[in-house]
């Protein structure tokens, strides 16, 4: 099948969509006419300029307010569209969308607008040109598909046939069912978008809040099967409106797009597979071989922090009850163990100019080389093996906020360890409160966000938790985690909201919200303990305002003494249908900061409705005292 975007997906110049759309391995491409209009190519040099990068014309639009119209409107529409005609030659284009109208001038009357869509295909049949009828969501008249549908049955043209779009369908919850009724031949095209759920109003949300399939809330790999199971052999095409896309680096937004349609033809796959490939017409059959599965991560090997110097890091590390096991053979790395908690302390790494940040997370993996292979399918950089001779071999790939990702297997005797590396002698790990990595939190360019819970969703086969939002005393953090079904590998990932226009949020003078700290969250079997020893040892951990606590109390009865050893130690609370949650954070250095967490029975959240008193408490910490 082919695969296309419409233009209007992406940001820059005509000719510069066209390069990206290219470079990024799609077939075809939909002009939209806004781009064509406003550019400085002229129809013939976009033709050509197309055809250079392989990429057919699939589609021509939009093309407005056509239909059901009294008769002198439709002599001027029937003129606007012969100049249309005209331009499409030029292109070498042959499919024209027309999309339901939202004129005050057209009328409720289905023969009517039939009669004049077929008219309009008489004419489009003189220049070789058909015509694909969209029903828009927010159309005056037609507003679903099955309305679009009945309409050019009875028009009864082979030059006219609908065009479906799964955001038109998806956000107005119309039945897609009904789609398997439509004969393949009368669906011209087929264009795809996902979005997050959001309550508004439907043309403010298709125009601002669409996305890759796969980055939304939509089913579109349900409605691409039943568009499938009619033997629609036409374009699956992407048509994204996207505030951040419009602003967001060309190259990567087409290869971010190229991603989601992989995983999507994928997931189609499989729902045909479900449901018996027998009866199912050929072009369904030929969908392109899948990428090969994803390995489910079973949990973290390391977090790897890249340090001006060893301390004071490693003495956070130490009053937590680490212990250094070992120092690697060939470069400036400690590896800091507890249970089945490591920390590498990397100070030969540029990435700490600005302090301490996190630069890498290695994952284990049931098969290291196969996980690679599924991140290269899904076009994810892997990064270079250039490691010293005597390093074990490992796989990596960049993750879209720049963190390497190791495929790993830890001390396993199938498969090379990452751990040999850090000398024969190493020290046993001790056995503490502190057991293993909970997750990691790690903060994404603002207009990253969206590729970011594809990548993890695609390629590390993490399911996505619903999106929220934080409020910081300087602006709103969206967030999002994304786990495995065990739960034994969670991602928390996190943006700040800008002022999108220039990239720099208010409050910027702050630090602005949030913006770049990134954490490691250490799973402890015993909290308290785990506080108690880091007062001990003298370590100040985040002081949580006694106004939280007051809340807590007000908001939960967990008895007298509980209240008193929550507020005694800082900890924050928080609970779920599943169990409960109690957590605390050390201090921010550079970017980078630690949080205990101890989950009790089945918690599955990551303690969210505590991140604005986080937040303001890393904020008041970090700010440089006056006088
Ligand atoms: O928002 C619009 O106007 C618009 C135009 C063309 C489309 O294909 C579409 O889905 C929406
Ligand atoms: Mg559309």
């Amino acid at each position: 099948m082919r695969r296309s975007i419409a233009t209007v997906s992406l940001s820059g110049s005509l000719a510069d969509k066209l390069t990206a759309i290219g470079a990024a391995g799609f077939d075809g491409v939909e002009i939209f006419e806004n781009d064509l209009v406003a550019g400085a190519m002229g129809p013939e040099e976009v033709r050509a300029r197309a055809a250079d990068l392989g990429l057919g014309i699939d589609l021509y639009q939009p093309f407005r307010d056509f239909e059901a119209v009294p008769p002198a409107l439709l002599a001027r529409n029937l003129r606007r569209a012969e100049h249309k005609f005209a331009v499409m030659e030029r292109l070498g284009a042959t499919r024209l969308l027309v999309c339901s109208s939202v004129s005050p001038e057209s009328v409720d009357d289905d023969a009517l607008a039939a009669e004049q869509l077929r008219l309009l295909a008489e004419r489009a049949a003189e220049h070789g040109i058909t015509i694909a009828y969209e029903a828009l969501a927010w159309g005056r008249h037609v507003d679903d598909y099955p309305h679009a549908w009945r309409i050019v049955r009875m028009a009864d043209h082979p030059g006219l046939g609908v065009c479906l779009d799964s955001f038109h369908i998806l956000s107005r919850e119309t039945d897609p069912y009904a789609i398997e009724t439509i004969p393949a031949e009368k669906i011209f095209f087929l264009q795809l978008a996902d979005a997050p759920r959001l309550p508004m109003d439907v043309l403010y949300w298709s125009r601002h809040y669409r996305c890759f399939p796969g980055q939304g809330d939509l089913d579109v790999a349900g409605l691409v099967a039943h568009v499938l199971r009619t033997g629609y052999d036409g374009p699956l095409s992407l048509e994204v409106f996207n505030d951040i896309f419009r602003q967001a680096a060309a190259m990567r937004t087409a290869r971010d797009a190229m991603r989601s349609l992989i995983f999507l033809e994928e997931e189609v796959g499989e729902r045909l597979d479900a449901q018996g490939a027998l009866n199912l017409p050929a072009p369904a059959l030929s969908l392109p071989a899948p990428p090969p599965a994803a390995p489910v991560p079973t949990g973290f090997a390391f977090a790897e922090l890249a340090v001006p110097e060893p301390r004071p890091l490693g003495d956070l590390l130490d009053a937590l009850g680490f212990v250094r096991t070992g120092v690697h053979s060939g470069k400036p790395v400690e590896l800091w163990e507890q249970g089945e908690a490591r920390i590498l302390l990397n100070s030969g790494s540029a990435e700490s100019e600005d302090g301490p940040a996190l630069g890498a997370i290695g994952l284990e993996s049931p098969d290291p080389g196969a996980s690679v292979k599924r991140a290269e399918a899904l076009l994810s950089p892997v990064l270079p093996r250039s490691r010293a001779p005597r390093d074990a071999p490992l796989d990596a790939v960049a993750a879209p906020d720049g963190t390497e990702l190791f495929f790993c297997r830890t001390a396993r005797p199938d498969h090379p360890s990452w751990t040999d590396d850090f000398g024969r002698d190493r020290r046993e790990p001790p056995d503490g409160e502190i057991t293993h990595i909970d997750h990691v939190a790690l903060t994404q360019p603002w207009h990253h966000f969206d590729e970011a819970s594809l990548f993890y969703r695609a390629v590390l086969g993490l399911r996505p938790h619903e999106s929220l939002e934080l409020p910081d005393p300087y602006g709103l953090m969206r967030s999002r985690a994304a786990s495995t079904a065990d739960g034994r590998v969670r991602f928390a990932l996190n943006v700040a909201y800008v002022g999108a226009h220039d990239g720099v949020p208010y409050g910027a003078s702050h630090g602005g919200p949030g913006v770049a700290w990134q954490h490691v969250a250490l799973a402890s079997r015993d909290i308290a303990a785990t506080a108690r020893r880091l007062r001990a040892a003298g370590t100040a951990v985040l002081p949580i305002p006694a106004n939280y606590h007051d809340d807590l109390e007000a908001r939960h009865d967990l008895g007298a003494e509980r209240h008193r050893l929550l507020r005694e130690l800082g900890l924050l609370y928080d609970r779920d249908a599943h169990g409960e949650f109690l957590h605390f954070y050390t201090l921010t250095t550079g970017r980078v900061f630690l949080e205990v967490v101890q989950r009790l029975g089945g918690y599955r959240g990551y303690g969210a409705v505590n991140a604005p008193v986080r937040l303001a408490a890393q904020h008041a910490a970090s700010r440089p005292r006056l006088g």
